[in-house]
C-alpha cells in the first residue's frame, strides 16, 4: 500500500498474473486486504464506466469510499479532498493508471474523484462502498480555481465532457465560506520536514502546497521520497511529478551532514547531484519551474568572501563538490531554474537540527560545545530564504542567486550573539579553530556570500540582520525554552541516560564520535526500556 498526501486515501498495485492464455488479478480479496496493509471493505456496488480518448469525468462526490482499477488503455485518475475537517483538505493527488501497470486507487468518502481518459481511452472498474445516490452526489466544476487541478491534455485537443459536468457549480458556490476563492498555483516541495521545506510550505501559503518527507512525517499530507532511492530509479523522479503536476518544485532535500558526505561521497553525490539532476528534468518536461539550494560550501575561501555570483568556485569537501554538480545538473536539464545559495541557515525547525538549536540543546544540558572562531559566514533565517524564493519565483528570475542575511559573522561571535539575543548563558561555549575542531571535511575559513544581485533584483525585499531574525523567532524560542526549564530536572537525569545510550552507541558504531551519537540518539534505554526523547 503506498499512501498518498490525501489522508485516507491510498495506492496499491495488484498482482497481474500473465500466461499465454491472457493475465488474471484479483481487484479485491477480503482474504488479502490485510497482508496488503488495506482496510476490510464491504462493497456494495461494481460499477463498469467505459470511455474515449481525452474523456474527463468529474469532478463528483460521494458520501461512500470508490476503489478504482483500470481494465483497459489508460487514465489519469484524480483524487480532491474535499472533507473541510482533513489536514489534506483542497489538495489533490494524481495517479497515472494502465490496464498492464495494476494501480489501484481508494477515493475515501467525501472526497472527490475524477479522472481524464488517456489516448485509446480506457475501461474502469469501481468498488463502491455504496450505491448510487443522486440527491447526495456532489458535483465541483473541472476548473475549478481553488483546486486548480492541472489536466494533461494533448495540446489542441478539446476534452470530451457532460453537460452535467460542464454546468457544475464553483466550490466557493457551494462553500461561500471558502478559506480561499483564488486561482493557486501548485508547488511541490521535495524536503518539506526540514527547516527550509518547512518555511516554504509557510511561505507559500497561498498556493497549493505540496511536499515530501524523507525519515520524519512531521505533517500527515507528506509524501514519502527518498532521494537516493529516486537517485537509482530515473522513473521515480517522473512518476512523482507526474502525480503532483506542480508550477513549480522547489528542492530543499539534501545530504548536508558534512562530515557524513566525506564519508559516503556515493550518497552524498545521489542525494545531492544525481536526484536533483533527474527532479529538474522531470520538471522541465512538465514545463514547472526548478529551484535548487545550494551552498558556499562550494568556494575554497582562500580569496576571501563574501564571494558573488560570478565568482570562481572550488569546493574543498565531498559536501561542496555534489552541491556544485547539483547546480550544474539542474541548471543543465532546466536552464531557467534557480539556483539559490545559502549558508548558516537558523530559524524555526520541527527537527531542532540546526546551529541556534544545538546552543540551546547545549546551554540547556550543560553540555560545552565547542565552536570555532576562525570559520566565517553569513547566518541566514529560514523564513527569508522562504521569502526570497517566492519573490523571485513571482518574479520570473531565472539562473544562480545568492540567498544569505546581510552579516559575515565567525561562527563563536554568531553563537555569542544569539546567546546574547535569546538570553542564553554563553558559558558552555568554548572558541577553538577550525582545525582543533579535528574535522574530516576541509571547510572554506572565509567564506560568506554577497547579495547584491538579489537586492537589485527584489528592491524592495531585504534579508534580517541576525539581531532582526532573532527578534522575530524569539517569543517561539523563549517558550520552547521555558517548556525545557521546567522540566530541568526531569531533563539533567534524562540528558545522563541519554549519554549512556550514546556512549553505547559509540562501541556499536565505532565510526561514529560522540557528539554525533548523542546528537542523533532520540532515545534513551533506561532500566532496559527505550525510552523517547524528553517525551516522558
Ligand atoms: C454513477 C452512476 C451513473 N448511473 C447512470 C446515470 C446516468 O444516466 C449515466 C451516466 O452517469 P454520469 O454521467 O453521472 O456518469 P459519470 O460521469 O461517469 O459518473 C462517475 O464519475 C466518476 C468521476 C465517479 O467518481 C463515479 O462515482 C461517477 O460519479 O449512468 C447509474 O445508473 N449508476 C451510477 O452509479
Amino acid at each position: 500500500m503506498e499512501p498518498v498526501p490525501i489522508v485516507d486515501s491510498y495506492v496499491l498495485t495488484r498482482p497481474i498474473f500473465r500466461d499465454h492464455r491472457g493475465a488474471f488479478s484479483e481487484a479485491y480479496s477480503a482474504a488479502k486486504s490485510g497482508a496488503r496493509g488495506e482496510p476490510n471493505r464491504s462493497w456494495k456496488q461494481v460499477s463498469i464506466s467505459e470511455s474515449v480518448a481525452n474523456v474527463i469525468r468529474g469532478i463528483h462526490v460521494s458520501k461512500y469510499g470508490k476503489f478504482t482499477s483500470c481494465l483497459s488503455g489508460s487514465l489519469d485518475d484524480y483524487v480532491v479532498d474535499l472533507r473541510e475537517e482533513s489536514p489534506s483538505y483542497l489538495q489533490w493527488f494524481c495517479l497515472s493508471m494502465t490496464a498492464d501497470n495494476g494501480k489501484q486507487l481508494y477515493i475515501p468518502p467525501g472526497c472527490g474523484h475524477a479522472f481524464l481518459a488517456g489516448e485509446k481511452g480506457c475501461t474502469i472498474l469501481y468498488l463502491q462502498e455504496g450505491t448510487f445516490d443522486p440527491p447526495n452526489e456532489t458535483d465541483v466544476t473541472l476548473d475549478d480555481p481553488v483546486i486548480n487541478i492541472r489536466w494533461r491534455v494533448p495540446e489542441g485537443v478539446i476534452p470530451i465532457i457532460s453537460e452535467k459536468d460542464k454546468k457544475a457549480p464553483k466550490l466557493v458556490d457551494l462553500r461561500p465560506h471558502l478559506p480561499i476563492s483564488q486561482f493557486r498555483k501548485r508547488v511541490l516541495i521535495i524536503g518539506a520536514s526540514g527547516q527550509v521545506g518547512n518555511a516554504l510550505t509557510e511561505e507559500f501559503s497561498g498556493y497549493s502546497c505540496i511536499g515530501t518527507f524523507n525519515t520524519k512525517q512531521n505533517n500527515p499530507c507528506l509524501m514519502q521520497c527518498d532521494m537516493f532511492e529516486l537517485a537509482r530509479m530515473p522513473s521515480a523522479a517522473q512518476l512523482l511529478l507526474n502525480s503532483v503536476l506542480p508550477d513549480v518544485v522547489c528542492i530543499c532535500s539534501a545530504m548536508t551532514w558534512v562530515e557524513g558526505c566525506e564519508d559516503d561521497a556515493i550518497r552524498a553525490h545521489a542525494i545531492n547531484s544525481t536526484a536533483p539532476g533527474l527532479i529538474a528534468a522531470a520538471a522541465k518536461e512538465l514545463g514547472a519551474k526548478v529551484v535548487y539550494y545550494s551552498t558556499d560550501y562550494v568556494f575554497d575561501g582562500t580569496a576571501g568572501g563574501p564571494y558573488t555570483e560570478t565568482d570562481k568556485t572550488c569546493p574543498l569537501n565531498v559536501y561542496g563538490k555534489s552541491k556544485l554538480e547539483g547546480e550544474q545538473r539542474v541548471l543543465d536539464a532546466a536552464p531557467d531554474a534557480l539556483v539559490l545559495r545559502t549558508t548558516g541557515v537558523y530559524g524555526p525547525d520541527k527537527q531542532s537540527k540546526n546551529f541556534i538549536c544545538q546552543l540551546i540543546k547545549a546551554t540547556t544540558t550543560g553540555t560545552t560545545m565547542k565552536i570555532p572562531n576562525d570559520q566565517f559566514g553569513c547566518p541566514t533565517y529560514n523564513k527569508d530564504i522562504a521569502k526570497a524564493t517566492r519573490l523571485l519565483f513571482e518574479a520570473g528570475a531565472a539562473g544562480l542567486f545568492n540567498v544569505v542575511g546581510p552579516d559575515l559573522y565567525d561562527r563563536h561571535a554568531f553563537a555569542l550573539e544569539a546567546a546574547s539575543i535569546l538570553g542564553l548563558d554563553a558559558e558552555s561555549f568554548l572558541a577553538v579553530s577550525a582545525e582543533e575542531m579535528k574535522l574530516k571535511a576541509n571547510r572554506p575559513l572565509k567564506a560568506g556570500l554577497d547579495i547584491t544581485k538579489l537586492s537589485e533584483t527584489l528592491p524592495n525585499f531585504k534579508m534580517r540582520t541576525l539581531k532582526d531574525a532573532l527578534a522575530d523567532w524569539a517569543p517561539e524560542v523563549n517558550a520552547n525554552t521555558e517548556a525545557t526549564r521546567s522540566a530541568a530536572s526531569k531533563k539533567v537525569w534524562y540528558a545522563a541516560q541519554m549519554f549512556e545510550t550514546a556512549t553505547e552507541r559509540c562501541i556499536q558504531y565505532s565510526s561514529v564520535s560522540i557528539t554525533q551519537a548523542y546528537q542523533s540518539a532520540d532515545f534513551a534505554i533506561v532500566g532496559g526500556r527505550k525510552i523517547r526523547e524528553w517525551s516522558e
